[in-house]
């Protein structure tokens, strides 16, 4: 099967499907520059997409890898999660070979992200596919005169059968801090982190890389340029008051977001900054 890059509509929203090697292939739609989709050649789709999402630009879309920039969640006077998960984003690259594909799109300031927040950038997202792999890529680009700093993430939700026998290992050792409970600092002493009940951590400075079990699936995870790790899933009650989500979607989605939520990156003049993330079937 060819590999390659076709314009398409999702949900009635402009996108892109990449055609990878041996059937693999993903969706990325221009609202949001947001993966929605990452099958993989054994079939099975990899990312969690409520059907409840809403496709209209209102509101993020439910699911897939939201970007979120220039401010993480609620930490900080912006709408939560920053100012491009809404926007349409124009494409700037598109690619593909034997073994990927990958195609880029792009956005930057204009009138309404200065009037919220003053700095003058451009954010490219590229997503590439390999057989058994997906990388994301986020630059930042200070196209401005002054210094700026910014939070953000690529903020994955991870497909899964039941949420209840998922473990993540990879996190043992390091400090989180505990959104869901009162943002309490916590030293994770655990090999596995199992979600059992409402689970919003922020684990700092991760280095080494995550591998998720859970049922016959194995993830392993990696992050460059991103500190932390953000752990996200609302089990019942939080689900149960997000508009966007069925009842039962908790169980069948984790977010592990690679994410600059604590520790503000600052990128000079000109400069450029860069965060990836890298999911293998393994
Ligand atoms: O509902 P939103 O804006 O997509 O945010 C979802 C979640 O995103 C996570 O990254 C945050 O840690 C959570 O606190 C938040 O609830």
């Amino acid at each position: 099967m060819k590999t390659g890059i076709e314009d398409i509509e999702f949900h009635g929203i402009p996108a892109l499907r990449l055609l990878g090697p041996q059937g693999s292939s993903a969706v990325i739609s221009k609202l949001g520059a947001q993966v929605l989709s990452w099958i993989t050649p054994d079939g099975r789709e990899r990312l969690y997409l409520s059907d409840k999402a809403v496709f209209d630009g209102s509101v993020a879309i439910r699911g897939g890898v939201p970007v979120c920039f220039p401010q993480f969640s609620d930490r900080g006077d912006l709408p939560k999660h920053g100012l491009v998960r809404t926007r349409v984003w124009s494409e700037s690259a598109r690619r593909s070979g034997d073994d990927y594909a990958l195609v880029t799109l792009e956005t930057g300031d204009d009138d309404t992200t200065r009037a919220l927040w003053p700095h003058a950038f451009r954010l490219e997202l590229t997503a590439m596919i390999e057989a058994d792999r997906l990388d994301l890529e986020l630059c930042v680009v200070n196209t401005g005169t002054a210094a700026f700093e910014f939070t953000g993430a690529l903020h994955t939700y991870v497909r899964v059968v039941q949420v209840e026998d998922a473990a993540l290992e990879g996190l043992y050792g390091h400090d989180y801090r505990d959104a869901a409970n009162g943002n309490r600092v916590v030293n994770e002493s655990g090999t596995e982190l199992a979600v059992d009940s409402e689970t919003d951590r922020v684990y700092r400075r991760v280095r080494r890389p995550q591998l998720l079990r859970a049922g016959n699936l194995s993830l392993g995870i990696q992050q460059q340029g991103f500190p932390d790790v953000v752990v996200w899933n609302p089990w019942v009650e939080k689900c149960a008051a997000l508009a966007d989500m069925p009842a039962d979607g908790w169980r069948h989605m984790l977010c592990i977001e690679a994410a600059a939520a604590d520790d503000r990156q600052e990128v000079a003049a000109g400069d450029e900054w860069y965060g990836r993330q890298t999911l293998v079937v393994v």
